[in-house]
């Protein structure tokens, strides 16, 4: 399964949007070179003038007069050229910040099973070389387009009014020039979407084999994953040259229909001239336009070439909008802070299900230990408990309203997951702690940094909250980074936590420090222990036993041991170990 992709009109439609919203501004960046163009098209005016001038015999005077103002049309045009370049490059800025932010709030609030499900490939191919591309249209490609679309037209129309039946002669290029430019953009977006998603599955399977390195040398899988990586470069090396053929035919065709037009101009207006039906003056100023319009419809079209990639880009862009979500806050309110499950099932696949209607009342304030085999769906039941996923059958309450009814932020107030992944963002230790709450000031936040021992260490470091960590940062060890977890919960200050082996991947000294820093988290909440080790269990108030998807037995360790059933069996071995 991959992300969606944006259909054509879906991309118009959000493009056209989004440059609705930015109208005036662009109203004002195509006036300002339509100022720069107009300066731009009175030299060649001026030239024709010089030239009938001389011809027909003039004095050095009237010369002298054209040649200054010749100079100061240039001044201006380079003047009036200068500040239309800074507003249109202003102008992209400002509407790829704002694709930027509405593309990560996106990403950000994506249900993670569709992710997980589409592979994190894809996701990061759109973040990394999507937006890239976009940024490079829209920072040069739409100023550009914008400036070189006024410069033709503007060009044209001054070669008509300088003499129409001369500017006849432009036309010559035009038939060429419309079929090759329609023949390419049939052809371009789907092989530039076909060349995204190789370049997405590429980095996907290079990412994969570099992050798993080990698992791939201890099962001895390198030959097969060289043979699949091979496959996938292959296959983007054959979307590259697919989409470089069509350049290389569309460049070979624009140059000749750039040529044509200039010979013809010059041939028939000397035919003209012949016939007395135009003066030189006016030959030489429109071959002059058609020498001018040669560059700006070149870039015009190397832009049109870059707006294909960039379109087969916004289209993953916006595809990544079109994900449906998977809750919608239904403005409820829990009553209180119980949390129930009911006859909750769950299938990662369609048709399979991990777990098999599962039903469990927490009560508010108990330790409740979850054991069992591997793959059992101790994992799955503790991620429904979190509401990180919505329940495919049944549903997981909180004061009888759904978790996936309430909005994110009040969600993780009543219920948080701790995992032993713990990433430490770039930024400041106060901008770690402050993802839990950006109100947090810095008192609070030393507060919950001594309510998880971790208070030693940062005052060892020499900026303190302001230490710069995260990669490129200082460096924090696994336990350090475990603790800026924690601290994060207790500002977040959730009244019922599911940890799901939080500390198993600790050396064993780390471990025991950690739990202290635990237990001062969990005082005075509900939790759900998702237990690796049986102590865990013994501690507990009540055990849940999971076997393939259902609860199998639920009471406290003194009675389940006494029942001489599944926890009985496995606790015993545990012993003996
Ligand atoms: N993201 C996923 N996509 C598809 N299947 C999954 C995913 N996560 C888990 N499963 C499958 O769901 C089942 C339950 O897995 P789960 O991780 O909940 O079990 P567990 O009891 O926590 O196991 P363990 O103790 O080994 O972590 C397993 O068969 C597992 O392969």
């Amino acid at each position: 399964m991959h992300l969606p992709i944006a259909d054509t009109p879906t991309v118009r439609r959000l493009a056209l949007d989004l440059l609705r919203r930015y109208r005036g501004r662009l109203a004002r960046v195509v006036g300002l070179q339509a100022l720069a163009t107009v300066g731009a098209l009175a030299l060649p005016f001026l030239l024709g003038r010089l030239v009938d001038a001389v011809a027909t015999g003039t004095t050095a005077d009237v010369v002298n007069r054209l040649g200054w103002v010749l100079v100061a049309v240039v001044l201006v045009q380079a003047v009036m050229t200068r500040f239309a370049h800074r507003a249109a490059m202003v102008l992209g800025e400002e509407v790829f910040a704002e694709l930027r932010e509405t593309f990560l709030t996106t990403v950000t609030h994506l249900p993670l099973s569709t992710v997980e499900r589409a592979g994190t490939g894809d996701l990061l191919g759109r973040t990394t070389n999507d937006v890239d591309r976009i940024q490079w249209m829209v920072r040069f490609g739409v100023p550009q387009v914008l400036v070189m679309s006024a410069t033709i037209l503007l060009t044209v129309l001054a070669a008509v009014l300088a003499s129409p039946l001369v500017a006849i002669a432009m036309v010559a290029g035009v038939p060429i020039l419309v079929i090759v430019t329609r023949r390419y953009l049939r052809r371009a977006t789907p092989a530039y979407l076909r060349n995204s998603a190789a370049w997405a599955r590429m980095n996907g399977t290079l990412t994969e084999s570099v992050e798993h390195a080990r698992t791939i040398d201890a099962l001895a899988l390198g030959p097969r994953r060289r043979r699949h990586t091979d496959e996938v470069i292959n296959h983007t090396w054959e979307t590259e040259v697919v989409t470089l053929r069509l350049r290389v035919t569309l460049f070979f065709w624009l140059g000749v229909s750039f040529m044509l037009p200039v010979a013809a101009t010059v041939l028939w207006g000397a035919w003209l001239v012949g016939l007395d039906l135009a003066t030189v003056g006016a030959v030489t100023t429109v071959a002059l336009y058609t020498m001018q319009v040669r560059p700006a419809v070149s870039e015009l079209l190397f832009w049109v070439d870059e707006m294909q990639v960039a379109v087969a880009s916004l289209a993953r862009i916006f595809g990544v909008g079109l994900v449906e979500p998977d809750r919608a806050p239904s403005g409820e309110r829990p009553a209180d802070g119980r949390i129930e499950a009911e006859q909750v099932r769950y299938a990662y696949r369609e048709g399979q299900d991990v777990l098999h209607g599962v039903d469990l009342d927490l009560v508010p304030g108990e330790r409740l230990a979850v054991v069992g085999p591997s793959g059992a769906g101790k994992s799955t039941l503790g991620r429904m408990l979190a509401g990180i996923h919505p329940p495919t059958g049944g549903r997981v309450t909180v004061g009888d309203v759904p978790l996936v009814d309430l909005p994110e932020e009040d969600l993780r107030s009543h219920v948080a997951l701790v995992t032993q992944e713990h990433h430490v963002f770039v930024g400041t230790l106060a901008d770690n702690l402050r993802l839990a709450d950006a109100a947090a000031d810095e008192e609070r936040m030393c507060r919950a940094l001594a309510a998880v021992d971790a208070t030693d260490w940062v005052n060892g470091l020499d900026h303190g909250l302001e230490t710069k960590v995260g990669s490129g940062g200082k460096e924090l060890t696994p336990a350090q980074a475990q603790q800026l977890a924690l601290a994060r919960l207790v500002l977040l200050d959730p009244h019922t936590l599911v940890l799901d082996e939080a500390t198993s991947l600790l050396d064993p000294r780390a471990a025991r420090h950690l739990e202290r820093s635990l237990s001062a988290v969990l005082e005075g909440r509900t939790v759900v222990a998702i237990a690796h080790r049986l102590h865990t269990a013994h501690d507990a108030d009540r055990v849940a036993v999971v076997e393939d998807g259902r609860i199998v037995e639920l009471g406290p360790h003194e009675e389940l041991v006494a029942a001489e059933g599944e926890y009985a069996a496995l606790w015993r071995s545990w012993q003996q170990d």
